[in-house]
């Protein structure tokens, strides 16, 4: 797949990826795009089908697994999610950065494929802290915030894996985390810049 080098975004659910990836694209205008993962879980209030995601039954979701639309999927949290090559062609068409949030298995997935992506994973400060961000923005039951914080305990472990991303960074205060990620992709984004304008 041609154009500039894709992001990926992985991390604990409610680690700040999603917060993280808007402000980029706020700042940014036009330089980045989303990838648009489709999910079987319901849309919560205010997300809209394909701009956050592409939300599907589990049937379809399925019936597309089977054609090969999708680079990579996973079950997390009792609900399945995928990349297809339809969502990333899409930004590569315009030219953009395009970010991929997905989760931990997404990436073991992604580095089989030839997208060679830059690999950034979001922390949080503490599990503790993740479970009060996680409750406090008040979007899931109880059993899905237990299963979320397992897998995050589970995928902070595997994290630690030497190699495994170009970035680790600890979202303890948003601006300071959020300039770490500029900085990460300042090359990338000063190259999409001039390639813009050239
Ligand atoms: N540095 C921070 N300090 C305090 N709260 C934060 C910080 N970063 C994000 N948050 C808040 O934590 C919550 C989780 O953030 P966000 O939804 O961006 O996480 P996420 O990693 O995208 O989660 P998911 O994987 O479930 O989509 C949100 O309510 C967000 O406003
Ligand atoms: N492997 C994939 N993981 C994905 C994809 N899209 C999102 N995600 C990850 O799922 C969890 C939960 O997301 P939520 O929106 O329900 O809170 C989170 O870690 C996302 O990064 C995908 O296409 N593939």
């Amino acid at each position: 797949m041609a154009g500039p080098r894709p992001v990926v975004l992985t991390g604990p659910s409610g680690a700040g990826k999603s917060t993280l990836l808007k402000m980029l694209m706020r700042e940014y205008e036009g330089l980045f795009g989303f990838s648009v993962s489709h999910t079987t879980r319901k849309p919560r209030p205010g997300e809209v089908h394909g701009k956050d995601y592409h939300f599907v039954t589990l049937e379809d979701m399925k019936k597309g697994v089977e054609r090969g639309d999708f680079i990579e999927h996973a079950v997390f949290s009792g609900n399945m999610y995928g990349t297809s090559t339809a969502a990333v062609q899409a930004v590569q068409a315009n030219n953009q950065i395009c970010i991929l949030d997905i989760d931990m298995q997404g990436v073991k997935s992604i580095k089989k494929t030839r997208l060679n992506p830059i690999y950034i994973s979001i922390h949080p400060p503490s599990v503790q802290i993740l479970e009060k961000r996680l409750r406090d923005r008040n979007t899931e039951s109880e059993e899905s915030l237990q299963k979320r914080l397992n897998a995050a305990i589970a995928d902070l472990e595997i994290s630690k894996e030497p190699g495994l991303f170009d970035a680790i960074i600890v979202n303890d205060d948003l601006e300071e985390a959020y300039t770490k990620l500029k900085g990460i992709l300042g090359e990338e984004i000063k190259q999409t810049q001039s390639n813009k304008n050239s």
